[in-house]
């Protein structure tokens, strides 16, 4: 993965609890139809959901959910609404290219639309914001890390050898990124008779759960090459919305559920976040939602202790403060670390000696996600690194 020089800090008007990603790093394994699905499902649920189709190359959104309408102007210039489709916000470059636009961009055209996509598009809040990504590990994977961090990615893959390859390099593109994996989908896993209900293993069914059991990963369940899924796609209906109990509908409907309790594990849905304040900021004190503490999240409270310095307080009563200036200077994240030799890329001189925060959101049980002032937000600081940056005060 490489960092292009055009690459600038990411501004977003996302306004979503939780962000997953959705990968696959080869192409084709049936990603766009997995995060289609998990969207529509989630909204049966009860969630306020958006889907992000970050695919600018190959997008799929705008025929899978059989909306290709162009997107309504916002009231500022150069903003537009989201669409709608089966009880979901989304947008997707189908709705925006013509359809004779060949979409053969450059890396950097690519960070640039897709950073409009956390820009200039107007998300009402919602619960969780999917991102269906690329397949691959490009540079889409560094813009969408450095827009809004996801707080989870969802892995997946077909069961073939070359597939599960391909998977094992996506899944450590994303630790790199620290961004946790919150399981693996297996995509065409087996075919299965209608007539008799005979099953053929034609790719290796378990082979990807095996290769998720393996890395210590949660696997959320397998779908079943099924000429439904394929109709439903082209028909612009998600199949997950069939009321019938064939065995891909209710395959689907179980990972639906699997990453709707693994949200809750992951208290995603219960983010919570301090608010900076230039002044006032003695009242500003954030505490999570107290039945964290029970489940053994480790910190207590943060708030602001002056201007420039952020105070923690960890679950065994010490308390911890951090200048917002040693904070930037040791963001862990890929534009300021290198990620193979681990060498710093962030030259402090273009640190501004009065950086402050705008926000810190929690990102589900593991970390914090701080905003500063220079705009920089895509560092994600785990408790254990943030424990480790300072004596306690
Ligand atoms: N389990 C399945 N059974 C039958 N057809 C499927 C299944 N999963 C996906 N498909 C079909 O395979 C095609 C590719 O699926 P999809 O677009 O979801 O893949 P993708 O990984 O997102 O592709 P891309 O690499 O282009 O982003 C679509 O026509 C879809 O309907």
């Amino acid at each position: 993965m490489t960092t292009s020089p055009e690459q600038k800090t990411v501004q977003t008007r996302t306004n979503a609890h939780a962000v997953v990603a959705v990968h696959s790093a080869k192409g084709g394994v049936g990603k766009s139809t997995v995060s289609v699905n998990l969207a529509v499902g989630l909204a049966q649920r009860g969630l306020r959901v958006g889907l992000l189709d970050a695919d600018i190359h190959g997008p799929s959104a705008t025929l899978l959910l059989g909306n290709a309408d162009w997107p309504d102007p916002g009231p500022e210039p150069n903003t537009i609404h989201p669409l709608k489709a089966h009880g979901i916000h989304f947008i997707s470059m189908g709705n925006i290219a013509n359809k004779q636009t060949p979409l053969i961009w450059r890396g950097a055209m690519v960070h640039n639309m897709l950073s409009q996509f956390y820009s200039q598009v107007l998300w009402p809040e919602l619960d969780i914001l999917l991102i269906d990504m690329p397949p691959g590990t490009g540079d889409a994977l560094l813009t969408t890390a450095q827009a809004d961090p996801p707080s989870g990615v969802i892995v997946v893959s077909t069961p073939q050898e070359l597939s599960l390859l391909d998977t094992v390099r996506g899944v450590r593109a994303f630790r790199d990124l620290n961004v946790p994996i919150l399981g693996f989908v297996e995509n065409m896993s087996f075919l299965s008779c209608t007539g008799c209900g005979y099953e053929d293993d034609l790719f290796g069914k378990g082979a990807a759960e095996a290769v998720a059991e393996q890395l210590g990963f949660p696997f959320l369940g397998a779908l079943p090459i099924d000429s439904v899924i394929c109709d439903s796609g082209d028909a612009g209906v998600p199949f997950v919305l069939a009321r019938s109990a064939s065995a891909s509908v209710q395959a689907m409907n179980a990972i639906v559920d699997k990453v709707h309790a693994g949200l809750d594990d992951l208290d995603v849905l219960g983010a919570w976040s301090l608010e900076w304040a230039e002044l006032d900021w003695l009242t500003r004190v954030a505490e999570p939602p107290e039945q964290r503490e029970a489940a053994g999240y480790p910190l207590r409270a943060l708030w602001q202790v002056s201007r420039d310095e952020l105070g923690l307080m960890w679950a065994d009563g010490t308390t911890q403060i951090i200048g917002t200036r040693p904070l930037r200077l040791a963001c862990p994240c890929a534009r300021c670390v290198d990620e193979i030799s681990g060498e710093p890329l962030l030259d402090p001189d273009t640190v501004p000696s009065d950086i402050t925060l705008r926000v810190v959101k929690s990102v589900g049980r593991y970390g914090l996600a701080p905003v500063f002032s220079d705009g920089h937000k895509s560092g994600i600081f785990s408790f254990p690194y943030l424990r480790a940056l300072g004596a306690p005060g």
